[in-house]
C-alpha cells in the first residue's frame, strides 16, 4: 500500500465538519418526536442534501496520508475517521506501550433498551486492540476477537477504552484490552489474535 500526503487541507476541514454536522443529524434522527408531516418534510430536504454530496462522488471514503504534519491519519476510518460520520470519532493515544481513549457513546448505539449494542463495543475493542498491536511495532488484521460482556455499557457516560501487547507468535500478535467506566470498572474485556498476511511482509 502506498501512502501518499494529504492535499486540500482546508477542503479536509470542511469535509470533516460535515461529517460532524451529519453525526448530529443522525443523533437528532434517533431521538426526535416532531409530528410526521415535520418528518415527511425533514426527509425531502436530507434527500436534496444527499443529491447534492453525490454529484461529485468517489467509490471509497478518505484514504490513509500523511497529515501536513507528518503523522498518519486515517479520516477514512469508521471508528476514528473525522470525516466518516460513522466514527465516534475515537481518538486513541499511546504512552508508547499500550493505547487509551477516552469516549461517551451515544444513544443512537442503544443495542438493548438504555444500554449500548454488544457488536458496537466490539468494534471499539476491534479498534483499539487493532491499534495495540501497531504500538507494539506490528500491523495484522483481526484474525480473532474474544469478546466478555461483564456489565451493560451505558450510554452518555464518559468511558474509558483501553489495549495493549500480551505476545507475539510469528506473524501472530495476542493483544487485550478493556471497556471501563472511568472509576475502573470493567464492563467488557476483549483479547484478539491480529495475523500479519504474508503479502504485508513480502513473502
Ligand atoms: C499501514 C498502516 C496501518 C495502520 C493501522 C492503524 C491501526 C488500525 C487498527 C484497525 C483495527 C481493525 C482491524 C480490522 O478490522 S481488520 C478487518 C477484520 N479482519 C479481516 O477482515 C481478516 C480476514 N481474514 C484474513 O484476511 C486472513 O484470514 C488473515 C490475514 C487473518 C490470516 O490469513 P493468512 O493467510 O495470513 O493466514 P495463514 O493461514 O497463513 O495463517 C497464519 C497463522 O495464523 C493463524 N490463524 C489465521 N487465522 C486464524 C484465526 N481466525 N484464528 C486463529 N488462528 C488463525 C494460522 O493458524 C497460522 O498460524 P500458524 O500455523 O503459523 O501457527
Amino acid at each position: 500500500m502506498t501512502i501518499e500526503a494529504a492535499t486540500g487541507e482546508s477542503r479536509i476541514t470542511a469535509l470533516c465538519a460535515l461529517s460532524q454536522q451529519v453525526r448530529e443529524l443522525m443523533d437528532a434522527t434517533a431521538l426526535t418526536d416532531v409530528p410526521e408531516d415535520e418528518l415527511e418534510a425533514i426527509t425531502a430536504d436530507v434527500a436534496a442534501l444527499t443529491a447534492r454530496l453525490r454529484a461529485v462522488a468517489r467509490e471509497t471514503p478518505q484514504p490513509f496520508e500523511f497529515a501536513p504534519d507528518g503523522t498518519l491519519r486515517h479520516l477514512g476510518n469508521a471508528v476514528t475517521g473525522a470525516a466518516n460520520p460513522h466514527a465516534l470519532p475515537l481518538v486513541v493515544t499511546s504512552d508508547g506501550e499500550s493505547v487509551r481513549a477516552e469516549l461517551s457513546f451515544r444513544p443512537l448505539h442503544e443495542g438493548p433498551p438504555g444500554s449500548v449494542h454488544g457488536g458496537i463495543s466490539a468494534m471499539i475493542l476491534d479498534h483499539v486492540l487493532g491499534q495495540a498491536v501497531v504500538v507494539a511495532g506490528f500491523a495484522g488484521m483481526t484474525a480473532s476477537l474474544s469478546v466478555n460482556y461483564r456489565k451493560p455499557v451505558p450510554y452518555g457516560v464518559p468511558l474509558v477504552a483501553t489495549g495493549a501487547f500480551t505476545r507475539k507468535e510469528g506473524r501472530k500478535t495476542w493483544v487485550e484490552g478493556r471497556i471501563a467506566l472511568t472509576d475502573g470498572t470493567v464492563l467488557v474485556e476483549a483479547t484478539g489474535l491480529f495475523v500479519t498476511p504474508a503479502a504485508w511482509l513480502g513473502e
